[in-house]
């Protein structure tokens, strides 16, 4: 589970409320951040510089220095404080007072700098030059706004410097709440960060930001989270795992769904191929790619166990939807910009079918009175459908959009994700390097297996394949789409740099199969005993 900046905040007063004591949990942070620190030193003797902020985020620094000073390292401290402490201060006497009491126990030197202080002076800077590891304890989850001034400075010079970087919970400058940063950053070598990773660790710009991630259990636990908070995960299998397909020994073919693909037209029929040929290939019972009567020979010249249909026009396509072992649909991968892929999205969404909505699918809503029709078809639909926008796609269909919480602003590729969902009760898979599946209950998952080679003419069409597989075969919307996401970062990751997407539609059966309970169940055994 992923928790944003104020959740956390809110975990930590909790904890407090049920008796837990709030210096002991920053001794457990600063104690983490010591061991963290020492393995960056790999096993070399060296300075560190702890760069202590105004609030908690400079106190666990303070206990770190303590600790690394314990264990015989050379440690200088500099910390930032507020200059009229009243009129600057979080507000929150209790939290000051855990990070003063963490300065108390500090037995070394401390430099101390007010924030109102203009410029990084030669002092600072030669610190800096001359440490080996710094510790950013600057400002954690309780980053308000930009970073200004002295400390807008300061971070410009540690970027350039030559030592390692260690953040403590996040690097400087990255907001836990919006996600972003809003002027400068640490740029860490690694990140250390207690209890629960938040949302802004794998999002970018702050996957990059944070480097290496680690996590330190500080004692805290469940029994301070909040049961009403919507769930936001890293997509990893631990957590689609339990939801992926299970066939019974007498199972049929149909019992694994039956995929409907909408070709292209002649000249453009490859994407539908490739969303039909993986979709069979990761494990539905029967595909079908109903295609014009002119580019029919063309598909039957690629195609073998993927059946063909003729379709030229909606009432065609139409009928087709009317067989009931179809459960599901893809419409968009090539289909043309135009009002006859925007009437058979509409058919598919009413006709009670798992629908996957890609590429030309999410295009063509190009007014507002036709993308109220689709938002209300997707509404209305039996099932929840599937949209997996690329961010130019997701801002044509979506524009500007509130996710009803003005106060987080700007608002990150998950808020999106989240509002977008929401609005019009579909699974949203918003595609990108750090991709995010926002369910319309409230549910997030955000994505970072991919490697940058996925980024390839047709993988949309790859993806769009693997997720109807997994819908058709009896997956949710939301957890189809996770699979299917986790499954296409790990196909590429698998074959590595240069890649196709005809590689990846090949690939991302194995994948299928290594996740797959079917293949550990030993089907096919007869077990006989012999007396
Ligand atoms: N469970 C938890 O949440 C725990 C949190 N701990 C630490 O506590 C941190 C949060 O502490 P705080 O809430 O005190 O917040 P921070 O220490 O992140 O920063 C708050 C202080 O910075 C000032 N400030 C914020 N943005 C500023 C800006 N742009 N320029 C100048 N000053 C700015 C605020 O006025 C306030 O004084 C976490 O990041 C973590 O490091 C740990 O001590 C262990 C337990
Ligand atoms: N930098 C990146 N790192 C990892 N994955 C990426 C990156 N950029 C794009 N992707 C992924 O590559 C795929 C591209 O899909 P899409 O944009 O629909 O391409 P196409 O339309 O050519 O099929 C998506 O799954 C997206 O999440
Ligand atoms: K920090």
């Amino acid at each position: 589970m992923l928790l944003s900046a104020a959740q956390m905040q809110r975990v930590d007063a909790t904890a407090v409320e049920q008796g837990i004591n709030s210096f002991e949990l920053m001794c457990s942070a600063g104690q983490a951040v010591a061991d963290t620190a020492v393995e960056l030193l790999q096993n070399r003797s060296g300075t560190f510089l702890v760069l202590a902020g105004p609030g908690n985020n400079g106190g666990d620094g303070a206990i770190a220095a303590q600790e690394l000073a314990g264990r015989g390292y050379q440690v200088v401290v500099v910390r930032f404080l507020v200059e009229a402490e009243a009129g600057m201060a979080s507000g929150n006497e209790a939290e000051l007072r855990d990070a003063d009491r963490a300065f108390a126990q500090w037995r070394g030197v401390t430099f101390a700098y007010t924030l109102q202080q203009e410029q990084v002076d030669q002092q600072l800077r030669e610190m800096i030059d001359q440490s080996d590891v710094i510790i950013d304890a600057l400002f954690g989850a309780g980053l308000k706004r930009p970073l200004q001034g002295l400390v807008a400075q300061l971070v410009e010079q540690v970027n350039m410097a030559c030592a390692k970087v260690l953040a403590v919970d996040v690097p400087s400058g990255l907001n836990g709440n919006t996600h972003g940063v809003d002027g400068v950053c640490i740029k860490a070598d690694t990140t250390v960060t207690f209890f629960l990773h938040k949302p802004a660790h794998f999002l970018y710009p702050g996957r990059e930001l944070c480097g290496r991630k680690t996590l330190a259990q500080i004692g805290l636990s469940k029994a301070q989270l909040n049961p009403d908070w919507p769930l936001c995960v890293l997509n990893e299998p631990d957590f689609f795992l339990p939801a992926l397909p299970v066939l019974g020994q007498e199972g049929h073919k149909f019992d694994r769904g039956h995929v409907l693909v909408r070709s292209g037209p002649l000249q453009s029929t490859g994407a539908s191929r490739l969303s039909a040929q993986t979709a069979l290939e990761c494990g539905a019972g029967l595909v079908t790619l109903a295609s014009s009567n002119e580019a029919l020979s063309v598909n039957a010249a690629h195609l073998t166990a993927v059946m063909l249909k003729p379709c030229d026009n909606i009432s065609q396509w139409q009928l087709i939807l009317q067989d009931q072992r179809i459960n599901t649909v893809i419409v968009g991968p090539g289909n043309g910009v135009d009002a006859a892929t925007r009437g058979c999205s509409l058919a598919a969404l009413q006709a009670d079918k798992h629908c996957v909505l890609d590429a030309d699918a999410l295009s063509c809503w190009t007014n507002t009175s036709d993308r109220e029709q689709l938002f209300e078809a997707l509404l209305a639909a039996r099932y929840t459908a599937i949209l997996t926008p690329h961010t130019g796609e997701f801002e044509r269909l979506f524009g500007e959009l509130s996710d009803g919480n003005d106060q987080v602003q700007p608002r990150s590729r998950l808020h999106l994700a989240c509002a977008a969902a929401r609005l019009v009760k579909a699974v949203v898979v918003f595609k990108g390097a750090d991709t995010v599946i926002a369910a319309p209950d409230g549910r997030s998952a955000i994505n970072a297996n991919a490697p940058p080679w996925l980024a390839t003419a047709g993988a949309g069409d790859v993806l769009a394949g693997v997720i109807a597989s997994l819908s058709a075969q009896g997956m949710s919307a939301f957890e189809a789409a996770c699979a299917g996401v986790w499954m296409h970062g790990q196909a590429a990751m698998e074959l590595g740099y240069p890649m196709s997407a005809e590689h990846l539609a090949t690939r991302l059966p194995q994948v299928v199969h290594a996740l797959s309970p079917v293949n550990k169940k030993g089907f096919g055994e007869t077990e006989l005993v012999k007396r």
